[in-house]
């Protein structure tokens, strides 16, 4: 059996009278690619965040690689990365700064070799002195998954990974996305909206509403259990149930 690389046991995150995240489940396989699918407020980006260890859950469990992340995470951080279009990277510092500075704190052995493998991957090369702050919502989020790469992660945690790039550089980027997990036999989280690369990247959906999860399955199962023929239909079908 494949290793259970992230369990989610009742996880659950409260603002005041908000449940933002009410008593999610699941667990991701290495290889494996799980989507969290949801309207605007579902709660994906809360889960994301207690997962990584910067929420701190109401209740409920995060493990991972086997361990509690609730006690202690240090021997998983090595281990993960992510990327969100939340978290901005150093703004005065160069592209080259900020990938050479991460990769140091990751501890990889030859950082700037590491930098350079990782640029002509992301094609990087020509921004790599530019100030990351100057650079295009678009680059930035380039940048940003280069960065989630640097480490070759088990675990890589995807909060809308390629919302604000051009159809061209979104597919080249879905595809070393696929590349990379295929190679390294890594385990992805990705929250979208985008509903072509869940098709594409996703083995495994799950479908929330309101902090919870209200469907799961694989794509196929999804489109056969509602009678649809995209994910975009499905994903209005869940969307309007709730209106209703
Ligand atoms: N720090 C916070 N304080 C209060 N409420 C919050 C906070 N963070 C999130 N929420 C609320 O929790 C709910 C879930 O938000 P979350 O950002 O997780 O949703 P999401 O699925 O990522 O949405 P989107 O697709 O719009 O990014 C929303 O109702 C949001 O308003």
């Amino acid at each position: 059996m494949t290793e259970i690389v992230l369990a989610v046991e009742h996880l659950r995150k409260s603002y005041g009278p908000v449940e933002a995240v009410g008593d999610l489940n699941f667990t991701v396989r290495a290889g494996e690619t799980v989507a969290l699918l949801g309207g605007n407020g579902a709660g994906k980006t809360t889960a994301m965040s207690m997962i990584l260890g910067v929420v701190t859950p109401s209740a409920g469990r995060v493990w991972l690689f086997g361990r509690d992340a609730t006690r202690d995470r240090r021997h998983a951080l090595p281990r993960m990365n992510f990327s969100s279009p939340y978290v901005d990277l150093p703004h005065r510092l160069s592209v080259r700064q900020n990938l050479d500075t991460y990769a140091r704190l990751y501890g990889i052995r030859r950082p700037a070799q590491r930098v350079r493998e990782i640029s002509a991957a992301f094609d990087l090369d020509a921004l790599l002195d530019r100030p990351t702050g100057r650079l295009s919502a678009g680059q930035k989020t380039r940048v940003s998954l280069a960065k989630a790469m640097l480490n070759s992660p088990d675990l890589l945690l995807l909060d809308e990974p390629t919302a604000s790039l051009d159809p061209d550089t979104g597919d080249r980027l879905r595809g070393l996305l696929e590349r990379f997990r295929d190679l390294s036999g890594a385990a992805i989280l990705l929250a979208s909206h985008n509903m072509g690369e869940v098709e594409r990247l996703a083995h495994r959906v799950l479908m929330m509403r309101a902090g919870r999860v209200v469907d799961d399955g694989t794509p196929a199962a999804l489109l056969a259990r509602y009678g649809r023929s995209s994910l975009e239909d499905v994903f209005l079908d869940v969307a309007r149930a709730e209106d209703a």
